[in-house]
């Protein structure tokens, strides 16, 4: 039998191989076919069709692809792994002299689009283009959701979410941004460390406190208000809070999501047995909460009828008026998009601080600049008063211009798929391009970003004030408010930024990151700055060691792979130090 096998494995092995060469050929016809009717430039890709294990080693072969000859690497620049962030937009632009392009292969035919006006038609028109919902499946691990659903379904799902936040949940985030970052500050004080490491529990924390009412702290225990065992816990293997579940999720959702619970809990390894944890414990810890929130409902309705509700965005979610939508969550809705909205809110947020934290590192002169803004802010409050929501908020000019420029620059994702369920035509520099059913368009999201013919000149320099108008200003047409709240903020063209989306199934959560982001950062840079570890001999406190320090963090933070979000491949080395006693104080602020 062994025998039959071993003489029949040459056989299988050559029939393998000419299958494949004739898919080649068949899918090459086709491009030829294409090139000879469409009026936008065709590529041809190798990439075998997509499956999770080659995502999964594609980050590990991606390095050798592009270490090849110009000649055999050409078409993996165009649609590899992460090719959006390396090329940003320039290698079409400037070989293929186009902003929209057809890359034909194994998988069919794609449409890559970088156009900002395209992009911007694309996402508006949800019903032409929705999400591909195979694309999504895999966040469907407890139920549909906000993020998986399409057509009404989605509607009634966002519908509901949206009028979850609130301006008083916007409020709480305001405050328990404050709070993590002070208890942050307490518990690592001067040393050294890591943003990934860091940012990933930070943004949980906050997710956890303002969106779903888990108070945590840094001191290894929650706040007496929670009542759990909080990062201790998750040290330990056994996660018992919705943020250390939450931070799991985001950093092993492959084996939660390849994997039953009871195989990962048995495997010889402490990561795998929490993440079978964490995936048990998700629903029982959600319907706990759910629990909690509809008895203290009931209390205080017996109490008093008109009292005030909680505004965290779960309570909100739990006590929807069925007014607002015609109905409510059933309580498996509610599980399913907390497990969204965890997931969307923590892989996004923690990547955003972690690249704003070493971009604030490097730029010491604009550090300096937001520290006179949180100056401003705070000169009339005590050492320790909270700023306040309502009237510090929208005085967060600076801040917000950081944000935007770091989202601007270092967007989470390099591109974000729609599909054409029906035949469908766009328009492109006055040509009419037919789009078949089932065609998978990736729309850019880095390219736009660096476009000098949207954002000038220094379109790829990181410079913040760009987005601050001076006073009076009026957004020109067709351009896009991106935080309403500041006054005077730069409107660019539609579909020029699109790091939160565009249309309709753009970020549910883009304020509420926004409050996140910048109360964090004011927080930190009241008291303190955030420094780069010195490169090489730590004692060496020279000009020239301060420069190789900053030129070694800006190629890391280029340096990136795609792991759901785009992440910093190795990572960078900071600390918090009071103000006053940096290594490396800024020279001039300005933003
Ligand atoms: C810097 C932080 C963030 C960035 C850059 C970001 C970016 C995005 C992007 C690009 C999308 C579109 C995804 C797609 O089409 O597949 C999206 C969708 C979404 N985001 Fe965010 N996000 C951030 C923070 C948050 C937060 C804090 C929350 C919740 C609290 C959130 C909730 C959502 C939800 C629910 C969707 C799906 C909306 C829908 O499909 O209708 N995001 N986000």
């Amino acid at each position: 039998m062994a025998g039959i096998l071993l003489a029949g494995a040459p056989i299988l092995v050559l029939l393998f191989v000419a299958r494949t060469l004739w898919q080649y050929v068949a899918a090459f016809r086709k491009a030829a076919k294409l090139e000879k009717v469409t009026p936008i430039p065709v590529v041809r890709s190798y990439i075998p069709p997509q499956t999770p294990i080659l995502q999964l080693l594609e980050p590990y072969f991606s390095p050798w692809m592009l270490s090849l000859p110009y000649m055999l690497r050409h078409w993996y620049e165009y649609c590899g792994h992460t090719a959006a962030w390396s090329h940003k937009g320039r290698l079409p632009r400037e070989e293929l002299g186009s902003d929209v392009y057809w890359v034909v292969g194994l998988e069919g035919r794609r449409l890559y689009v970088q156009d900002p006006e395209v992009i911007y038609e694309i996402t508006h028109r949800w019903r032409d283009f929705p999400k591909p919902k195979g694309y999504y499946s895999d966040l469907r691990l407890f139920g549909e959701n906000v993020v998986t659903v399409e057509g009404s379904e989605w509607q009634y799902h966002r519908r509901i979410i949206t009028a979850s936040f609130t301006e008083p949940t916007m409020n709480l985030v305001f405050v328990e941004a404050q709070r993590q970052m002070a208890s942050l500050i307490d518990k690592i004080g001067g040393r050294q460390f890591t943003p990934a490491s860091v940012m990933s529990k930070l943004s949980t924390h906050m997710i956890a406190g303002s969106g779903f009412g888990q108070y945590m702290d840094w001191s290894g225990t929650d706040l007496p208000s929670s009542g759990s065992k909080g990062l201790q816990a998750h040290e330990r293997g056994k996660p018992t809070t919705l943020a250390s579940v939450v931070e799991a999720f985001g950093e092993h959702l492959l084996p939660m999501i390849v994997f039953p619970a009871w195989l990962l809990k048995s495997l010889p390894s402490p990561t795998m047995n929490m993440v079978g944890n964490s995936k048990e414990n998700f629903e029982t810890l959600v319907r706990a909460m759910i629990q909690k929130i509809r008895d203290a409902s009931q209390k205080e309705k017996d109490a008093s009828p008109n009292a005030a509700r909680k505004s965290d965005l779960l309570s909100n979610l739990v006590n929807a008026p069925s007014s607002v939508s015609g109905g409510t969550f059933s309580e498996q809705d509610i599980i399913g998009n907390v497990f969204a909205l965890s997931f969307a809110a923590e892989e996004t947020t923690s990547s955003a601080l972690q690249t704003g934290l070493i971009l604030l590192a490097i730029h010491t002169d604009i550090q300096g600049a937001l520290q006179a803004e949180v100056d401003a802010i705070c000169a009339n409050k005590a050492a320790g008063e909270l700023m306040d929501y309502k009237t510090d908020w929208p005085k967060m000019r600076n801040l917000m211009a950081f944000m935007l420029e770091a989202q601007r620059t270092h967007p989470s994702f390099p591109a974000l798929p729609k599909e054409a369920t029906t035949d469908q035509q766009i328009t492109y520099r006055g040509h009419d391009i037919d789009i078949p059913a089932g065609t998978i368009i990736l729309y850019d999201m880095v390219a736009p970003h660096y476009d000098p013919r949207l954002w000038g000149p220094d379109a790829s320099a990181f410079r913040p004030s760009r987005w601050l108008m001076p006073s009076g200003y009026e957004a020109p047409p067709k351009s896009v408010n991106h935080c309403r709240d500041q006054r005077d903020m730069l409107c660019p063209p539609r579909g020029a930024f699109v790091a939160f989306s565009e249309g309709y199934r753009n970020c549910l959560g883009k304020k509420f990151a926004q409050v996140g982001f910048c109360t964090l950062f004011a927080t930190l840079l009241r008291t303190h700055s955030v420094e780069l570890v010195p490169h090489g001999d730590v004692a060496d406190e020279s000009e020239a060691n301060w420069e190789r320090t900053k030129g070694e963090a800006a190629r890391r933070i280029e340096n990136k792979t795609l792991v759901i979000s785009m992440r910093i491949s190795k990572d960078v080395m900071v600390r918090f130090v009071r103000r006053g006693t940096e290594r490396f104080p800024p020279r001039a602020a300005k933003v």
